[in-house]
């Protein structure tokens, strides 16, 4: 998979360099470039922003640099999914993750200020597939940490990249549910000891356990992933809970 950034902050990505997405681009598993939207500036200020047609507070990015970042980086025989982080987007959940991670190429715009001139996206809507997206509903400074959390929830589910595979199967949002509490030694810790089911070496009592608990944490603190269960996802011992 190909990754590309565009952003007037490329610093604030020094993290995509790091840990598991560092070594998967060591590896070649992705091809993760960071662009400086300034590049494409022409002036001696290199401005990318300007006061909003119509009034109102904050600045607009301009269309300009965009335009020629996207000219610039886009093959237009193999165009890529833009991701353009917004508090007015879609919510990214793990669903999307898995889409996105079997795409050949990401790019993401990250906006600042106030955002970017909606022509930009009109305009990439001709060649791209464009898609707003939001972490949740609050609203951050600009894109570049929507990205960061983006980049690792899909990059991770890539064949590879997560040294045991096996994890990704028992982990919260993979199978519609959270995931049990985890424990590891000491068996007591501080006067509190580690479930004995998990120490009793009976891999059906532990896979029902720990299935109970992933089904009362989902029930108690996601309420709304449980309804949206299909029926046929819980057994009949789930339904015992
Ligand atoms: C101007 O660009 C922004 C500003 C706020 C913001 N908030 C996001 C979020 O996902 O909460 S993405 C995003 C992009």
């Amino acid at each position: 998979m190909r990754i590309d950034v565009v952003t007037v902050f490329p610093e604030y990505l020094a993290p995509l360099n790091l840990s598991l997405i560092g070594r998967a681009a060591d590896r070649g598993l992705i091809d993760l470039a960071v662009h400086d939207l300034r590049t494409w500036t022409h002036d001696v200020h290199r401005t990318v922003d300007d006061s909003p047609a119509g009034g109102g507070a904050g600045m607009i990015m301009r269309p300009e640099p965009w335009g020629e970042a996207f000219d610039a980086l886009v093959e237009p025989a193999t165009p890529p999914h833009l991701l353009v982080p917004s508090p007015a987007g879609v919510r990214f959940d793990q669903s999307m993750a898995r889409d996105l991670a079997t795409q050949r190429h990401l790019m993401f715009a990250c906006g600042r200020y106030e955002g970017i001139d909606q022509r930009v996206l009109d305009e990439a809507r001709q060649t791209m597939t464009v898609t707003e997206v939001s972490l949740g509903d609050y609203v951050l400074f600009g894109g570049e940490v929507a990205v960061l959390a983006i980049v690792e929830a899909v990059t991770r589910l890539i064949p590879g990249v997560l040294g045991n595979a096996e994890s990704l199967a028992e982990e919260s949002h993979n199978d519609g549910l959270l995931e049990a509490p985890g424990y590891t030694k000491p068996a007591v810790w501080r006067d509190r000891p580690v479930p004995d089911v998990l120490l009793s070496g009976h891999h059906a009592k532990i896979a029902r356990w720990r299935r109970d608990q992933a089904l009362l944490r989902t029930a108690q603190f996601r309420p709304d992933m449980l309804a949206g269960l299909p029926d046929e996802a819980l057994s009949k011992a789930d339904r015992a809970v």
